[in-house]
């Protein structure tokens, strides 16, 4: 039997991190945050969606998104981003949805999905186990910080845009604590996936 899992954490827990480590051990990854980047490209569906309702202020003089200024609208405004959500995930959960379905077609006997909001947006029925990649308050505020070069107002409007990572530890199958060194990461997550039979 196949397994579908889904991978999850909040902001800046390290969801990237450990989504890259897949490719170690074989296993596909779709990434929900990767195809929420494609469906927003110039002439698609939800892009003229977008500047319908944001208007042309959210574009550069190219005409692609100025991904920076949408975030600064939305991660302070829910029902902004509420807006922004109703158009761009039904076309995420479409590519997602088929993505996988064609890696398990293909015979594949583990697909991990990378879902950033799997618990926001209740999308637990897409995969059979949950998997939250976690740190403590205070380590992703630094590393949110750090690798944004954002000031600590702006990285928590997003982080408060979330289901507190707490809580998540707690709806999820099973965790990965990032707090430590990304080696430490891989071990928990090789040790994990021999538990669950995605590796021998
Ligand atoms: C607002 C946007 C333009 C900001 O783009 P930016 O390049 O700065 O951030 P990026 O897309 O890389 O997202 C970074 C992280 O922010 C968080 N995040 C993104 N969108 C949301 C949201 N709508 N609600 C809560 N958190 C979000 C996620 O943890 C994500 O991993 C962009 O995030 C977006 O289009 N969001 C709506 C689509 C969405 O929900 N994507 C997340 C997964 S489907
Ligand atoms: N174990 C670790 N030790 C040190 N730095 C780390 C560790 N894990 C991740 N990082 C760094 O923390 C930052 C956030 O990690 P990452 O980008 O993987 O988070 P994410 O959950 O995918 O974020 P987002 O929700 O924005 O997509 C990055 O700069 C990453 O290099």
């Amino acid at each position: 039997m196949a397994l579908v899992l889904g991978l999850t954490g909040s902001i800046a827990t390290g969801k990237s991190t450990v989504s890259s480590m897949f490719a170690n051990f074989g296993i596909p990854v779709v990434d929900a945050d990767k195809i929420a980047r494609e469906v927003v490209m110039p002439g698609k569906q939800a892009y003229k969606q977008i500047v319908e309702v944001f208007g042309k202020d959210v574009l550069f003089d190219d005409l692609t998104l100025d991904r920076k200024k949408l975030g600064s609208i939305v991660f302070g405004d829910e029902t902004k981003r509420n807006q922004l959500n109703d158009i761009v995930h039904p076309a995420v959960r479409e590519k997602m949805a088929a993505d996988r379905d064609g890696y398990l077609e293909s015979g594949e006997t583990c697909v991990v999905l990378d879902i950033p909001l799997l618990f926001e947006s209740k999308l637990t029925h897409f995969v059979d186990k949950t998997l939250a990649v976690v740190v403590d308050e205070d380590m992703q505020l630094k590393r949110l910080m750090d690798r944004d070069e954002s000031t600590e107002q702006e990285a928590k409007q997003r982080i408060d845009s979330q289901i507190p990572i707490s809580e998540k530890a707690k709806l999820a199958d099973a965790v990965i604590d990032n707090n430590g060194t990304v080696e430490e990461s891989f071990q928990q997550l090789e040790s994990l996936l021999r538990e669950w039979s995605a590796i021998s």
